[in-house]
């Protein structure tokens, strides 16, 4: 494996999801013993903050944090990046509209998508998590012609844990038992976390729990909004968990996902299991080497169809309102 320093950007670098992001980074949960650059970019009025969190990183003396940069220009810190974890987005406010939302954020990821295909390395990877993450990096893709489409991905390993975590509790198995999830459409409450494909011990999980009830009114709804809980409960959203998730689903994309498993992404659609060609959204993938493949022939029944379309419907009104506003 190459020595050289894994140079890594983080965009949203002060907010929470940050607080915990960069310290994982930096202790070797992304990439082991190879040393890594962290290249942080935030807005001019959070750098302040940003520089207590590097006071902070200096003082962990972590033995694999080979440089940390920070700055306002993502021209500067997307230069020659390996790989750009996209956190940073504006949140919904009081009175925001959803299509508020997609224009304040389309100015972010739009000057962001023609940075990195400026300056980024040429193996770069793009991992979106800031919301709504499929639309986003669609944003950004679409404006960075010269990066190939499959270089861009969305954050739905979240999800994609959370429905294991709840099948494990439903089960009664271990984590480690369960495998093969996945979390079709959009990171949204639409998504559709699937146990018919699932394992438990090798077992279909659909099978093992035997209880269709429990599927439709209990898992699917507790896993897909679960976000909303979690900001209920904690008055905030989700941000260690966010800050894990990020890091297992660049984990795998670079070095590759486990034998014999699969793992969730969301990446560019050229049309499998019937999602609209160009959309951002959510497959079985299994990764190598840098590069995913989305699993192909799983056989997919009424229910679950339908519930992709309704996932994946919502996908093209996002892609349709960003197209209205000229973003893409
Ligand atoms: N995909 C997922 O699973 C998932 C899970 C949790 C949160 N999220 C999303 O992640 C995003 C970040 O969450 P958070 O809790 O860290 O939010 P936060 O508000 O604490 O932090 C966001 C940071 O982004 C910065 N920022 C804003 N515009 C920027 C720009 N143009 N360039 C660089 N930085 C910029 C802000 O200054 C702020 O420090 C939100 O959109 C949130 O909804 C996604
Ligand atoms: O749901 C949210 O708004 C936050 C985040 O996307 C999450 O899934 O926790």
């Amino acid at each position: 494996m190459s020595t050289a320093p894994l140079k890594v950007a983080v965009t949203g670098a002060a907010g929470q999801i940050g607080y915990s992001l960069l310290f994982r980074l930096a202790s070797g949960a992304l990439a082991g013993d190879r040393p890594i650059e962290l290249r942080l970019l935030e807005i001019t009025p959070a750098l302040k903050a940003l520089e207590g969190v590097v006071m902070e990183l200096d003082d962990c003396a972590f033995p694999n944090l080979a440089g940390v940069e920070i700055g306002d220009d993502a021209e500067k810190i997307f230069d020659g990046v390996n790989l750009a974890l996209l956190v940073g987005a504006r949140p919904r406010g009081p009175g925001m509209e959803r299509s508020d939302l997609l224009s304040a954020n389309g100015a972010i990821f739009t000057a962001q998508g023609k940075a990195l295909n400026k300056v980024a390395a040429s193996d770069v990877r793009i991992g979106v998590t800031g919301n709504p993450a499929n639309t986003n990096a669609l944003i950004a893709m679409s404006n960075a012609p010269d990066i190939p489409q499959e270089r861009f991905s969305a954050l739905t390993r979240l999800d994609h844990n959370r429905a294991i975590s709840q099948l494990a509790a439903k089960t009664g198995a271990p984590v480690t038992d369960i495998t093969k999830m996945t979390i079709w459409g959009n990171h949204s409450a639409t998504q559709y976390p699937d146990l018919f494909h699932a394992e438990v011990a090798g077992r279909n999980a659909a099978e093992v729990v035997g209880d269709q009830e429990w599927l439709e009114s209990t898992f699917i709804p507790t896993v897909a909004k679960r976000g909303a809980a979690i900001i209920d409960a904690r008055g905030s959203s989700s941000a260690a968990s966010a800050a894990s998730a990020t890091i297992d689903a660049a984990r795998d994309w670079l070095f590759g996902s486990a034998e014999g498993d699969w793992v969730s992404m969301a990446v560019r659609s050229q049309g499998e299991y019937g999602v609209p060609e160009g959309l951002i959204s959510s497959f079985p993938v299994t990764t190598s080497g840098g590069d995913w493949s989305i699993v192909e022939g799983l056989e997919i029944d009424e229910f679950s169809r339908g519930r992709i379309a309704a996932s994946t419907d919502e996908l093209a009104e996002e892609r349709a309102a960003v197209t209205e506003l000229g973003l893409i």
